[in-house]
């Protein structure tokens, strides 16, 4: 793809497992390790990344030549969303050729400048728009984001299966809201149980690349447009970040050493 050097899909199978929050935090770990970065929110109908990354509302790409638009920049990332073209007040109510087709302009028509790593922000499941991805361009690696509880980890086996299905390697597993700890009294809580991402992980041989806590923080900061890695880089959860940064960095470029790989499916 042209003015991007790797591709990786941020991703899980079931919705509100905070997918938005790690692709922006990883995005700007991995700036803040020196890499060019860009994130693509290919969440058509419920775009985050406009608000995660503080773009404010009426903000538009400008164009670059005849059929490209300049991605916006914030915090030192390219981005490009649904929300920069449209008015996110009103429902996108769309058939699923259009949404396709409206993820497919915002992969071919960005003019994205001389980036390490586009991060996708994938909607949640495993229909179209993975399969799109998969097809349209050669993707090195996906990160699935789940919660430990058994109902998003047997969604998040679906995604898994999905990008093997069609070879794309699944780097690691992100295990977010691990546990809750309570700011009064110091307690942990691990309200969505224990040991989820570690099981998944061992089951399909890939790795836990970090955990995060369930926490009032990430939210807030990732809500208000200035999300944890950059407005509290030294806490436990930017460092957290940056070590699921170098990880994912580490991991897609082992893979490009190697070279492309054969594989054969009906
Ligand atoms: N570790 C966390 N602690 C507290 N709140 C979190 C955490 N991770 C995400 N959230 C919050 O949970 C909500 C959902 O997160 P997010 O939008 O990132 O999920 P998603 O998986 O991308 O959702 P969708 O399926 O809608 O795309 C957001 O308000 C976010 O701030």
């Amino acid at each position: 793809m042209e003015g991007v050097k790797h591709i990786v899909a941020v991703a899980s199978g079931k919705g509100g497992v905070g997918k938005s929050t790690v692709t922006v935090n990883l995005a700007l770990a991995l700036s803040a390790q020196g890499y060019r970065v860009g994130v693509l929110d290919a969440d058509i109908y419920g775009p985050s990344q406009a608000q995660m990354l503080g773009v404010k509302e009426g903000e538009r790409p400008q164009a670059a030549g005849e059929d490209k638009f300049f991605p916006l920049e914030a915090h030192g990332i390219q981005a490009m969303s649904m929300a920069f073209l449209v008015n996110t007040r009103e429902p996108m109510v769309w058939r699923g050729p259009m949404v396709v087709g409206a993820f497919q302009q915002l992969l071919n028509q960005t003019q994205w400048d001389n980036l390490d790593f586009l991060l996708i922000d994938m909607p949640p499941g495993t229909g179209d728009i993975q399969l799109t991805l998969s097809q349209r361009v050669p993707v090195s690696g996906a990160v699935i984001v789940t919660t430990p509880q058994d109902i998003a980890l047997l969604d998040a086996r679906k995604g898994i299966e999905m990008f093997r299905k069609v070879n794309v390697p699944v780097l690691g597993i992100v295990e977010n809201m691990s546990t809750y700890h309570c700011e009064n009294c110091g307690h942990e809580a691990p309200i969505f149980g224990t040991g989820g991402g570690e099981r998944i992980a061992d089951e399909y041989e890939t790795q836990v690349l970090g955990r995060l806590p369930l926490s009032l923080s990430i939210r807030e900061l990732a809500d208000s447009g200035n999300p944890s890695v950059i407005s509290e880089p030294d806490s436990p959860v930017s460092q957290t970040f940056g070590e699921i940064a170098k990880r994912v960095a580490s991991e897609v470029d082992g893979a490009a050493e190697q070279g492309p790989t054969i594989s054969f499916s009906e």
